[in-house]
């Protein structure tokens, strides 16, 4: 289904770019994913709308934005209100209110994206590229027998598409081709909202209530909600947090680690650690940064004993300014560092401890 046509070198970072086919249609009516957490819609779904607002429209004479709201009880109504005057570029925001629907599981919420295209005929199906989008997004584009576009960086067109491989060493422009719905993850730094658009909109977006009368019952139960753990609110989230502090495998232990969290929280910022640092113990897997963890792209990206895998960089490599300290010079990060410090961890973070002012 998608070939390669041509390749095109690309700098600094020894990136190449693909051109493959997979297919394409006119207009635009897009579906958004939304999730939400203690009433509030998420910054990372804002994002999808930010993506499908700015790009699936280029072209296009109309292109209709759904934003679609799924849960039970307060926290959905509550996140409903949010998410209506979240964005100026919504056109409605649809809410699925239904115990089946109270936790955001895989199977009920395919089913329900599955619904909602028999009877909207969307032309795009969007969410972002949270484990929630990329858990949900491939089962609903297998039930609507459509082949879905993952980690979306960037959209040239209403059916094309860039996205990275080879672990962001490669930029690939995908050409969809198929039948509609055409479906996307995005992720969320490459489509970041800024405050001006965000929160202006004068009046609310409509809202329309989904008929669940004919929602499959198949697929509840098909997997069990256990329990639901949340970061510590206190810190900044990781994926859009404008700081992230991140040690590697040089902290040598959980107690050590409390230098990067002390570190970050005097400069507000999220913290972050290498799989090597997750896999030893020190931090949750929840902090990972990297293919197989959170891709950011802060304003500032500090790593300290971080020797700069591949693995690591496909996840920090957009932060608009690296820093990175490590003890031995041929450290691979230093290649993709703004500024470098060749010093032991242990002095450097005391010192900058000492030595930094606290954020305000
Ligand atoms: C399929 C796959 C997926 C992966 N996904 C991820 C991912 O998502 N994220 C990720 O991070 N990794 C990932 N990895 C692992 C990755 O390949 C590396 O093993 C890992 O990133 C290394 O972590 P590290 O830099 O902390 O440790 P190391 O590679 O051991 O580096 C430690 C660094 O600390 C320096 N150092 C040691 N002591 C000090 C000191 N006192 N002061 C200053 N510097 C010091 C050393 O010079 C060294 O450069 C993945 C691997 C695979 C195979």
């Amino acid at each position: 289904m998608t070939v390669v046509m041509n390749f095109l070198k690309r700098s600094p970072f020894n990136k190449y770019r693909f051109l493959s086919v997979i297919s394409s249609s006119r207009c635009a009516s897009t579906l958004v994913l939304g999730e939400h957490e203690n009433g509030h819609m998420k910054q990372s779904s804002l994002s999808a709308i930010e993506a499908a607002s700015r790009a699936i429209g280029v072209g296009e004479e109309e292109n209709s934005i759904s934003v679609l709201l799924a849960g039970s009880g307060e926290s959905l109504q509550k996140a409903v209100s949010h998410a209506a005057m979240s964005h100026p570029s919504i056109s409605q925001v649809l809410v699925a209110d239904s115990d089946k629907l109270a936790h955001p599981l895989a199977e009920p919420w395919a089913a329900l994206v599955h619904l909602i295209q028999q009877s909207g005929g969307y032309s795009h199906i969007i969410a972002a590229s949270s484990s929630f989008g990329k858990n949900v997004l491939p089962r609903a584009a297998s039930l609507l027998d459509v082949s879905p576009i993952t980690d979306v960086i960037d959209i040239s067109g209403p059916k094309l598409f860039v996205r990275p491989i080879y672990a962001g060493n490669a930029l690939c422009t995908v050409r969809y081709t198929g039948v509609n719905p055409c479906m996307l993850t995005i992720r969320s730094t490459s489509f970041p909202v800024s405050l001006n658009s965000a929160d202006s909109r004068s009046e609310a977006a409509p809202i329309s209530q989904v008929d669940l009368s004919t929602f499959s019952e198949d697929s509840v139960g098909k997997s069990r909600y256990v329990n639901h753990t949340s970061q510590d609110t206190e810190r900044a989230d990781l994926g859009s947090a404008r700081v992230v502090i991140t040690g590697g495998r040089a902290l040598k232990s959980a107690e050590n680690f409390q230098l990067i969290e002390k570190l970050a929280a005097k400069l507000g910022g999220a913290v972050g650690a290498t799989r090597a640092a997750v896999d030893a113990g020190f931090v949750p897997n929840e902090l990972q940064v990297g293919q197989t963890g959170k891709i950011v792209a802060p304003e500032l990206y500090m790593a300290f004993g971080v020797s700069g895998a591949i693995q690591h960089l496909a996840g920090m490599r957009d932060s608009k300014v690296i820093v990175a300290v490590n003890k031995d010079a041929d450290a691979p990060i230093f290649q993709v560092a703004d500024y470098g410090l060749v010093a032991d961890i242990f002095e450097a973070i005391p010192e900058l401890l000492e030595k930094l002012p606290s954020k305000k």
